[in-house]
């Protein structure tokens, strides 16, 4: 096949692995029918056989001297056994399963690589820690938050679905080779107690075993100076493979650094979180995901206000919007019911086929990051009626030209599960961005639209600001990027915080500087 990599990095490609399980499930149905009918057929022989061997050739009647049963019993022997223990049955059930298998791994391109694997457990390691979750609880199905030492429920899926001892094995894995001793400490610490509980059952479709899991956890204990751990799991690992030749010289060394240096009995080292690239605003920036939209700013300034808005435009008149200032520096407004339910849904339909893996300014290229996870399409005038309309209707609220080159085309984005888009600015910060392409200046003001709701997570989060934004279905978020006098507004720095639960998608209209000169004045005043 012709893709390297799918990424899940957008829910649309979970909803293509379902329909690509329901195939292998099919196949898997068929193999074990004509499975099953092999083993009755071999049954049927065994049967037969012994029932002679107890009845026929040890009763006292001297059936020996039949001729047929001297025939029946040299021809059985002569082929009948051959033919069956050497039955090319068996592997081409496999075969077909197999070969079943490998076409529709060809034929969808939505075929869950490593990577995504990765990708996923990295997206789950993200929501557990932006929101806090007790691995625990997220095990058992469930999204808890422990908080001064309760747990509280984030949210209650209908169906919970547990992890195993192997998926638990994995997403610690995926930390472990990362060096992120942090993460692989909890996971697998899950993994061996589930491994554990399931003594010692065989599955065929795991990765990993309770030896595996110890392994790694306990090599995690030992870079994390928890020597005595690492020890006592080393330990237990040896007794279910005593020949391991690594492990024993594991427990010696283990054994000799104890010796060498005994930990003091109240050293108890907390692990801390891996570093990450938004290290300073790190706090701020979970603690406004977690606390999505429940502001009290409304009711403490007064000069926050809602009110019905036309902008003085004759094509608001009649039905003017519900605006929403949520702040005044940085200013940013929220426009409710911007958009129609089914205009939402067919923007979402429009860009489906020219999704791809949302890129960020790297320099002056473009670039894959992790602190963005989704998929973005970008979307003409021309590629929907509905999108001119738009372009319309945000001239009308803000003033602002959209037509290009003085804005973007439309970007529709879609976020995966743990899909998020860490602190940033959307305004080019550097002269050689390639945001300067369209030699319109740069990004003076982002209209994003809400297309979806979600059910739990995602919010956008003003950092400095020190508020955000719940997802507020088919509504519209403006805000200015720039000062007047062309500088950046570091106040706007902003964040699309990871989906927890549901899939969001927005759509993101950057206006340029050039061709709003009528609109927005500039001012050689820095504070304005
Ligand atoms: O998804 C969000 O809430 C924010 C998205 C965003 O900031 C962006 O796409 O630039
Ligand atoms: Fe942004």
């Amino acid at each position: 096949s012709l893709t390297l990599s799918v990424m899940f990095t957008s829910l649309l490609n979970v909803r293509q692995a379902i329909s690509i399980e329901r195939q292998l499930i099919d196949l898997l149905e068929t193999y074990i029918e004509h499975e099953s009918e092999r083993l009755e057929d071999i049954k049927r022989f065994y049967a037969k056989v012994s029932d002679l061997h107890s009845e026929v050739y040890s009763g006292p009647s001297a059936s020996m001297a039949n001729p047929l049963v001297a025939f029946t019993l040299i021809k059985r022997l002569q082929s009948e056994w051959v033919n069956l223990v050497y039955s090319n049955e068996a592997q081409e059930n496999t075969q077909a399963l197999r070969s079943g298998y490998e076409e529709v791994e060809e034929e969808e391109g939505y075929f869950p690589k490593l990577e995504d694997l990765q990708g996923a457990a990295k997206g789950l390691m993200r929501l557990q820690d932006v929101y806090s979750l007790q691995v625990g609880s997220l095990v058992r199905g469930q999204f808890k938050r422990i908080n001064n030492g309760n747990l509280i429920d984030i949210y209650s899926p209908i169906i919970s679905i547990p992890l195993s001892g192997d998926d638990c094995f994995l997403v610690g894995k995926v930390a472990y080779e990362q060096e992120d001793y942090y993460h692989s400490v909890q996971w697998l610490e899950e993994s061996v107690r589930l491994f554990r509980g399931a003594g010692g059952e065989w599955s065929p479709e795991n990765e990993g075993t309770l030896e595996d899991a110890l392994d790694h956890l306990a090599f995690s204990h030992f870079k994390t100076g928890n020597v005595s751990y690492a020890l006592s799991l080393s330990q237990e690992l040896l007794n279910y493979d005593p020949m391991n030749r690594r492990v024993s010289k594991n427990i010696e060394m283990y054994e000799r650094l104890l010796v060498e240096y005994p930990p003091l009995p109240s050293a108890h080292t907390e692990l801390k979180r891996p570093k990450t690239t938004y290290l300073r605003t790190r706090n701020t920036y979970e603690r406004l995901c977690q606390t999505q939209g429940t502001q009290p700013r409304h009711y403490e300034n007064p000069r926050l206000f809602c009110d019905y808005f036309t902008n003085d435009s004759p094509g608001l008149l009649l039905q003017p919007i519900r605006r929403e200032v949520l702040s005044l520096q940085p200013y940013v407004v929220l426009y409710h019911r911007f958009i129609s339910d089914s205009e939402a849904k067919s923007i979402q339909d429009v860009a489906q086929t020219g999704l791809r893996r949302s890129v960020v300014a790297s320099g002056e290229k473009q670039a894959t990051a992790e602190y963005r996870i989704s998929k973005s399409a970008w979307l003409k005038e021309t590629a929907h009626p509905i999108i001119g309309r738009l372009d319309q209707r945000i001239t009308m609220l803000t003033g602002l030209n959209v037509q290009p080159p003085y804005a973007e085309y439309l970007q529709v984005v879609n976020y995966g599960i743990g899909g998020h888009y860490e602190p940033h600015f959307d305004h080019a910060t550097s002269a050689s961005s390639p945001l300067f392409r369209l030699n319109t200046g740069n990004r003076v003001a982002t209209f994003m639209i809400y297309l979806s709701s979600v059910d739990a997570g995602g919010s956008t989060a003003f950092i400095h600001a020190n508020f955000s934004v719940p997802v507020v279905e088919n509504a519209a978020l403006f805000w200015w990027n720039l000062h007047k006098n062309g500088q950046g507004d570091g106040d706007t720095l902003h964040a699309g915080c990871p989906v927890l639960v549901g899939d969001k998608w927005v759509a993101n209209k950057w206006i340029h500087e050039y061709g709003q000169e009528f609109q927005r004045r500039c001012s050689p005043n820095p504070e304005e």
